[in-house]
């Protein structure tokens, strides 16, 4: 290892369900506090990947076994790996960094498929490649063995999250119960208790439909700051199927795949009117979400592109006016796009130290479980972590 003592440097790499690229962010940590958040990067994928990755989804609802690779699956895992590579030598080389300075690199590779119910979650992405590429060692695959212990396999931000709340300074500390929103593809929530309680589910669709909706509609990839939102009304007809979804009344709360909510079909709504009824579906889900909760959070933290939609934040911000107030994660010190990755690298250094990521509240599982792969750089032999938890 690069760094002695129990600190260690970390990359973390996510790329999400919304599929614009890679997010890359450097963590000192011990694997509980985190001791200092570092620079980041963003890689995006040009649009003809992003093709691919879109056709690699549909390829992938063949898949069975999760090393099965339908399809042009093989060619896209590599091409992802290797991007991946790329981007973390780019990192490197704008921060002066050495390879060797790096303990470990936190590796989430790409959703492609994901359900729970089946105990089946894929990400693309070959860990020991990219080891072998980069020089550093990587720990990867940090969903599936929660799965096998009955638990979801997703969402894992939760624990970064509240170690992030441990570090919460001036006004804010004060401030619980607190929920973090990250709003990505999907929206996921993770509410931590005055009391340390930590329970954390997706909450519904995020910015993926919206994506969607303005992709088909206006050819552009999102709605930059909800500008077209912002032309259009709330369709309640159309807000209600969305809303009326067993899946916001379910006793069990699940992980959603990123097909589980669709987009409105064609004659449903036009531009505006549709971007502005899915923002606002998106802002109720997470209202909702208070229903499943003990407590209503006192303080919101948004995180992910969707914090960027002044529709979503608002809608948000109306509907828990009389509990909560809603900032973004920059409000309270912290990287709103950066926080995933770098919740991969404190992921990594607690993998390596055999300590839990997942809990009981998190993810369902049935006690707290560590989880990863682990890929050394020098060798070709890849170990499974042993957990001790
Ligand atoms: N300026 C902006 N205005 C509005 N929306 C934005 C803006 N920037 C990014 N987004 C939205 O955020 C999305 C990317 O968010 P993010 O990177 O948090 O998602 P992700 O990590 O891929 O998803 P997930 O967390 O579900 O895995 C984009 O697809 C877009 O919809
Ligand atoms: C299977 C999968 O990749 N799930 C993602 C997805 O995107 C958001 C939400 O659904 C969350 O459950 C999860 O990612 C975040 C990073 C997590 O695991 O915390």
């Amino acid at each position: 290892m690069a760094n002695e003592g129990s600190v260690k440097r970390a990359i973390g790499l996510m790329s999400g369900t919304s599929m614009d690229g890679i997010d890359l962010a450097l963590l000192d940590t011990d694997g509980d506090a985190v001791v200092l958040r570092g620079a980041s990067s963003f890689t995006p994928f040009d649009p003809k990947f992003r093709k691919r990755l879109e056709v690699g989804l549909e390829a992938a609802k063949a898949i069975e076994e999760r090393d099965q690779r339908p399809g042009d699956l093989v060619a896209i895992e590599t091409e992802l790996t290797d991007l991946h590579a790329r981007a973390v030598q780019a990192f490197l080389t704008r921060e002066g960094l050495p390879a060797g300075d790096i303990d470990v690199i936190g590796f989430h590779g790409q959703t492609v498929l994901h359900r729970p119910r089946q105990a089946l979650t894929v990400q693309l992405g070959d860990g020991a490649v990219l080891a072998a590429e980069t020089g550093i060692d990587v720990v990867y695959d940090l969903r599936a063995r929660d799965m096998e212990l009955g638990g979801q396999g997703a969402p894992l931000v939760p624990a970064y999250h509240r170690a992030l709340a441990a570090g919460l300074s001036g006004d804010w500390a004060g401030k619980m119960p607190v929920a973090f929103v990250n709003i990505g593809g999907i929206s996921n929530i993770t509410y931590i208790g005055a009391d340390g309680t930590l329970l954390a589910f997706d909450s519904g669709p995020g910015n993926a439909l919206i994506d969607q909706w303005v992709t088909r509609h206006a050819g552009i990839p999102y709605d930059s700051g909800g500008a077209i939102a912002s032309e259009g009304r709330v369709l309640s007809g159309l807000a209600n199927r969305y809303l009326s979804s067993p899946f916001f009344t379910a006793r069990e709360r699940i992980s959603l795949d990123r097909n589980d909510f669709l987009p409105p079909e064609d004659h449903e709504a036009g531009l505006e009117d549709g971007a502005r009824t899915l923002a606002f579906v998106t802002a109720a889900a997470i209202e909702k979400a208070q229903a499943h909760l003990p407590e209503k959070p006192k303080l919101w933290i948004l995180t992910g592109g969707g914090r960027h939609n002044r529709m979503i934040v608002e809608d948000l911000t109306v509907a828990t006016r009389h509990s909560g107030e809603v900032i973004i994660a920059e409000e309270a010190g912290l990287n709103g796009d950066s926080m995933e990755a770098e919740a991969w690298a404190w992921l990594a250094v607690r993998s390596l130290a055999g300590l839990p990521i997942t809990y009981p509240g998190t993810t369902g599982v049935t006690e707290p479980a560590t989880g990863g792969v682990l890929a050394c750089s020098k060798g070709t032999q890849t170990q499974a972590v042993k957990p001790e938890n």
